[in-house]
């Protein structure tokens, strides 16, 4: 015999155990409000519904195999209506959480298509919730199945009404998550009704099995709760990033909201929002969102890659600011472009940088005041209204007068040159990306915000000495690094003259002997962010530090150091769970580079290298300092 609680303790809690333990590292307070809200519906009107088909003996348990009984439903059973909508709720957030909400909103679809796509099903869901509380006869074959239907079809139908076009979109996230489910829950079902736990009774049911043990209506139960679930799911996604756009954001501590007025307000936000089909909305808001969101899809796969690890909002704001730099940097860039025409873009970029803080609207900017691309501008208008509230101008101007060092090609001739450029470019961003994760940091947390962007300058200027020498005609190494030829060798794309040892030398110097005095005090700053962006910062900075572990464990230097996306994507996980990060192979090697240049002849650098790189290096003999980052 197996009990109703066996039933729990070796088929639902383990399975339910498992999910959460994967998701806990991407849990955020959006997740808390939707594990929160639907198991609160699921079991208060499950609740009233079990008593009601138990009191008409739709089905019922062996006596000897529950715990205890209140009204007339097991305790066991109340534990199923929390256990099956956390299951399903957190299966559909492991399969549908790594695509940004917001991409699948699609404001411009054609208004006809969707009044048939919203309105035709819901028709035809309340007119089988009708016919089926008209079936619903106690002591008759229709009365379980009929039971389920009036039970699950209005629900359907409202959800239906406020999500029709997103799960439509996410078609396939949304069978994955219903069929996968549906299908265990089923099984269990079956395994629990063969071994007498519970009855399903012939005199209110079809007789129809869909399967030995499993009555078609115990099928269409978990298969409609299942549908239910999902669709919520969907409805509270959609409706939450809907709010996150128009800056209704709503603070997921709903259940403190009896005592203040503001979350009451929020709440009513979200059904407004969960109210308002796609073709309602802004259609250009959605479109600079989409424009930032392909920018960073494009661009950079490394943090486009650990962007999958924030809480949606956050990831939202992050693209969004990604989107921006990127599109300003392109500006600065873009050699096609003439120098002269580059400046102008830039200074209308800072004109709008400054308008945009002087006013309180930002997202209500004349854009048609600034020539520039039209992805910038949307790319601009994104970050008017997802980041520039929770900015302060200076980073931004700061990132401007990065841009336009590069712009003016002007030249980094010492160490403190580098360190200047590189805040301006890199500490800026970290700072930013704090102020979007952090609403009100102290200037402590900013700093090691700060020194994290020189850490990943530092990696990028190692692994790009190649490529912007050769595509850029730019060298980010200090002057006073290397001999004039090497200069000269570097400023004319001629590289390779350097020699593949000599290159590794100074991309050692970059990582091991400078990047990593700021790597150890960075990692003390993420420890003060949010907890559910914890993890994601990790696996950022972990995917981008990865690019210079794989520059220190090739034997010559490469023309760019490449992480393979199975990597990053390992990286990403292990930065989320907290294991040991890629400075356990960063550190082993660089302990083994040390050990081969301290051992090999260094005949063939230059004495003027020797004695830096050693100098360096004696401050490690002994206590092989590496870029321990984490
Ligand atoms: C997860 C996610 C989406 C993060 C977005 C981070 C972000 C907004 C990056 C902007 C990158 C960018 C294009 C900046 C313009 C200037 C520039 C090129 C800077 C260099 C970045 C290289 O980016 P990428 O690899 O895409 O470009 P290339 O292919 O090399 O051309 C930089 C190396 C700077 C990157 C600096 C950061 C991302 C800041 C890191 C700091 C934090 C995340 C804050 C951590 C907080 C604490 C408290 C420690």
């Amino acid at each position: 015999m197996l009990t109703y609680m066996e039933v729990h303790l070796y088929y639902t809690l383990p399975v339910l155990g498992i999910l959460l333990a994967i998701l806990r590292p991407f849990h955020s307070s959006q997740d808390t409000f939707k594990y929160g809200f639907l198991c609160a519906m699921a079991f208060s009107t499950a609740s009233l519904w079990d008593n009601y088909i138990v009191y008409h003996r739709a089905w019922w348990y062996c006596p000897l195999c529950v715990t205890a009984v209140i009204g007339y439903v097991p305790l066991e059973e109340y534990m199923f209506f929390i256990i099956m909508s956390l299951m399903t709720v957190a299966f559909t957030n492991l399969v549908m959480r790594w695509h940004l909400p917001s991409t699948f909103i699609k404001p411009d679809a054609p208004v006809f298509k969707s009044i048939i796509i919203r309105y035709l099903p819901i028709a035809v869901l309340l007119s089988i919730g009708v016919r089926a509380w008209n079936s619903a006869v106690p002591n008759t074959h229709l009365f379980y199945g009929s039971c389920i239907l009036w039970y699950t079809c209005p629900v359907l139908a409202l959800l239906w009404f406020g999500s029709s076009e997103y799960i439509c979109s996410r078609y396939k996230g949304v069978l994955i998550s219903i069929v996968l489910p549906t299908i265990y829950l089923c099984w269990v079902d079956k395994v629990a009704i063969a071994a007498g736990t519970w009855h399903i009774s012939l005199r209110t049911s079809t007789g129809i099995m869909v399967a030995p043990s499993l009555p078609l209506e115990e099928f269409l139960f978990f298969l409609l709760i299942n549908v239910v679930l999902v669709f919520a799911t969907c409805a509270i996604d959609r409706a939450q990033a809907i709010l996150h756009l128009y800056g209704m954001n709503a603070a997921f501590s709903y259940f403190s909201f009896m005592n203040n007025s503001e979350h009451v307000t929020r709440l009513v936000n979200l059904t407004y929002a969960f109210y308002l089909s796609d073709q309602a909305l802004h259609a250009d808001t959605f479109h600079d969102l989409h424009t930032a969101w392909r920018i960073l899809k494009q661009a950079s796969f490394s943090f486009y890659t650990a962007s999958a690890v924030f809480p949606t909002n956050v990831r939202q704001d992050l693209g969004v600011l990604y989107g921006f730099c990127r599109a300003t940097d392109d500006i600065a860039d873009d050699e096609e472009t003439p120098v002269e025409q580059r400046k102008e873009q830039l200074a209308t970029v800072r004109q709008c940088i400054y308008d945009m803080f002087a006013t309180k609207n930002p997202a209500a900017l004349d854009w048609s005041r600034y020539d520039l691309p039209s992805s910038c501008i949307s790319s601009l208008r994104a970050f008017a209204r997802l980041c520039a509230p929770k900015l302060q101008v200076d980073a931004v101007n700061e990132l401007l007068d990065g841009y336009e060092f590069d712009l003016n090609r002007s030249t980094v001739e010492t160490e403190a040159d580098l360190e200047c450029y590189s805040a301006c470019v890199a500490s800026s961003v970290g700072e930013m990306c704090t102020r979007l994760m952090l609403p009100y940091p102290d200037s402590w947390t900013i700093e090691r915000a700060r020194d994290m962007g020189l850490v990943l300058q530092y990696t990028n200027i190692a692994r790009d000495i190649v490529t912007d020498s050769q595509e850029l005609r730019r060298c980010y190494l200090p002057r006073d690094w290397l001999s004039s030829k090497e200069s000269e060798a570097m400023t004319t794309g001629c590289v390779e003259e350097l020699g593949q040892t000599r290159l590794r030398s100074l991309a050692m110097k970059l990582l091991v002997g400078r990047a990593d005095r700021w790597a150890g005090q960075a990692r003390r700053g993420i420890d003060r962010l949010p907890f559910d962006c914890q993890g994601g910062v990790r696996a950022a900075c972990a995917v981008y530090m990865a690019i210079g572990n794989e520059l220190i464990k090739e034997k010559g230097y490469p023309k760019r150091a490449y992480v393979s996306t199975s990597q990053r994507i390992w990286v990403v996980l292990k930065s989320v769970y907290k294991t040991s990060l890629p400075s356990t192979g960063f550190l082993q090697a660089s302990i083994n580079y040390y050990n081969t240049i301290t051992r090999s002849s260094q005949k063939n650098l230059n004495n003027n290298n020797n004695s830096n790189r050693h100098k360096i290096m004696k401050t490690r003999k002994g206590k092989q300092r590496a870029f321990c980052l984490f």
